[in-house]
């Protein structure tokens, strides 16, 4: 085949009508495209009006994934500049639906998919992938997908969303991304009915097994990737917080729903705390939902506490748990999972509490996190005597409401209900996007706390730091450089994450953040000299290094082009 045809084929290599005379000379690219040049912009405005005509956001997923494998810089200049709009369709809410789907809307790999009836061969698997030493790759086995649950095979559309965030958001280089899904079978009966399933069709695997193929996987990782950092994500509860522990000290890797979200909403209370009129030892925080993101958040939250003195009695006293069967105390007579049993009470006197509005009355919080994958469970009746318990510690209180499932279908309650049950006093943020509100002629601009604004600048800082550990140190830093991250006029505004359109700008500040707290840790195997100048010089020398490195497609013709 020609030489020309093959160069537009190539997704990392096609420009589309981006290419220069001199390289449609040389490539022989001549008549191969209609002769007109066209910077990667007017190509973007093209694709924005092929986007726009799509009718559900399905198809927009589609179009876009399709302009994925044809020309990546197009898809990256587009997601970049376009990021309010094309977020929701390349990650959550989108992506759970593409989940759902994904057997059905397959048309060609983008992943690794490694099933347990091929653990003797991973390291050839690994070495199988086209592009050479990934620096990430995000893994998931299916397990909890979003709040949609055991989605099996399916659930690899995650990790691909997730990678496509470490570039558009952190600009890791999009050959340096590597998805894997691990399959080890589905408890989902929907997929091991669907003839058109890919997955391996029986039920998952003991947890024995699964144990020791995830050994063989991080094995064959550190001998084909040394370098890569592994983001484990949508493992359910328990293999989430086992697989941490095993491997976090003997290799590069970290839990995105417990350390990613435990960072980012504590980016966010930060926040939220001082618009709240609550000061910070005041604060009662219950928590709806204990499994591996509620437990990483309030740990994380926890962190924060003990950070500004208080000690770890006073620290844990301020967070109360709760799950389906209620408050999570000491004595409810239930086997506690292990998880738990850290933030279990044992002030509650021999009292159990149910329902939530039992909780709320008994604890009467500032803030309530929603971390259940369970729709509607915020009820107009909890969202009001939220507000009453702040209200009661003087008037100008603000509650602290954070409805954080994921995706848009399991929001413990939506934005529009927020405003409207406390008056417009909520400081909300949700997993997912929701649309401003205008109520009586005031716009109301929700928050989105989602792990999207760490790990990418989490990844890129443990990649560039050569770290050869992700520390709790790296993780907290990660949440300390969003919560500063955010501009005068944003504060101004009354928000608690940066704008999204400056998602990128808050995600090198975040991965400059945690390359310093890898030097710190003693982790950065970068030359000493290199450190050496960076304390000289400071944090601009180190942006500028972070800038020089990360991927920010650019054309022939544009404006931005780099000289
Ligand atoms: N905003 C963000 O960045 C993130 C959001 N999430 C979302 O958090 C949700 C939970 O994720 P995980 O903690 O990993 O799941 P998980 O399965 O480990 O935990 C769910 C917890 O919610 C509890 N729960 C379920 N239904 C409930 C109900 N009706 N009332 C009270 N408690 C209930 C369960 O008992 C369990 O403790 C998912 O929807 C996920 O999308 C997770 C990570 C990041
Ligand atoms: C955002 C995310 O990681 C989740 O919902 O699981
Ligand atoms: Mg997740």
């Amino acid at each position: 085949m020609a030489a020309g045809y093959q160069v537009l084929r190539e997704p990392l290599w096609n420009k589309g009508l981006s290419f220069t005379p001199e390289e449609r000379k040389s490539k022989n690219l001549t008549g191969l495209i209609p002769h007109t040049i066209e910077s990667l912009q007017t190509q973007c405005a093209r694709a924005m009006k092929m986007i726009q005509t799509r009718q559900t956001p399905i198809d927009k997923y589609l179009y876009l994934s399709s302009l994925k494998d044809q020309n990546v810089d197009l898809f990256y200049r587009l997601v970049m500049d376009n990021i309010r709009e094309l977020m929701p369709l390349v990650y959550t809410p989108t992506i759970g639906d593409v989940c759902l789907q994904y057997s059905s809307i397959y048309t060609r790999p983008e992943a690794l998919y490694i099933s347990i009836k091929q653990r003797k061969s991973i390291a050839t698997m690994l070495r199988n992938w086209p592009f050479p030493n990934p620096e990430i790759c995000v893994v998931t086995d299916g397990s909890r997908i979003l709040g949609l649950g055991d989605l099996g095979l399916n659930g690899v559309g995650i990790s691909v969303g997730k990678l496509a965030l470490y570039t558009a958001a952190a600009g890791i280089h999009p050959e340096k991304t590597l998805p894997i899904v691990l399959d080890c079978g589905t408890n989902n009966e929907t997929n091991l009915k669907d003839p058109l399933y890919l997955g391996l069709r029986q039920k998952r695997v003991s947890t024995t097994m699964q144990q020791e193929f995830m050994d063989e996987f991080m094995a064959a990782v550190k001998e084909v990737y040394p370098e890569m950092v592994v983001q484990f994500e949508d493992f359910e509860t328990e293999k989430a917080f086992k697989y941490l522990d095993r491997y976090r000290n003997t290799q590069k890797c970290f839990n995105d729903d417990v350390q990613g979200t435990g960072a980012v909403v504590l980016a966010g209370y930060i926040g939220a705390v001082d618009l709240s009129g609550v000061p910070l030892e005041e604060q009662r925080l219950v928590f709806m939902g204990a499994g591996s993101a509620g437990v990483g958040v309030a740990k994380q939250l926890m962190e924060y506490y003990t950070r500004r003195g208080l000690s770890e009695q006073e620290a844990r006293s301020k967070f109360w748990l709760v799950d389906t069967k209620g408050l999570v105390t000491r004595d409810r007579g239930d086997n506690l999972a292990e998880h738990k049993k850290y933030f279990a009470r044992t002030d509650n006197n021999g009292l159990q509490f149910r329902t939530l509005e039992e909780v709320i009355a008994y604890v009467k919080p500032s803030a309530l996190v929603g971390l259940t994958a369970t729709f509607g469970v915020f009820t107009e009746s909890v969202v009001r005597a939220l507000k009453a318990s702040v209200d009661g510690g003087g008037l100008g209180r603000r509650p602290i409401l954070f409805p954080l499932s994921n995706p848009l279908t399991k929001a413990e309650c939506t934005f529009e209900q927020a405003i409207q049950w406390t008056e417009g006093t909520a400081i909300f943020a949700s997993g997912s996007p929701f649309s401003s509100v205008t109520v009586d002629g005031i716009t109301y601009h929700p928050n989105q706390g989602n792990n999207v604004y760490v790990f990418p600048g989490l990844g890129l800082g443990a990649i560039l730091a050569k770290a050869s550990r992700v520390t709790d140190e790296m993780v907290y830093n990660s949440a300390d450089a969003l919560a500063k991250s955010l501009t005068a006029d944003e504060i101004h505004k009354g928000l608690i994450y940066p704008r999204i359109e400056r998602v990128r700008e808050a995600s090198l500040v975040v991965a400059r953040e945690v390359m310093k707290a890898a030097r710190r840790d003693g982790v950065s195997e970068l030359p000493e000299e290199q450190w050496v100048e960076w304390e000289e010089w400071g944090d601009v020398a180190l942006m500028s290094y972070i800038r020089q490195r990360v991927y920010d497609p650019v054309s022939f013709g544009d404006a931005r082009v780099r000289l």
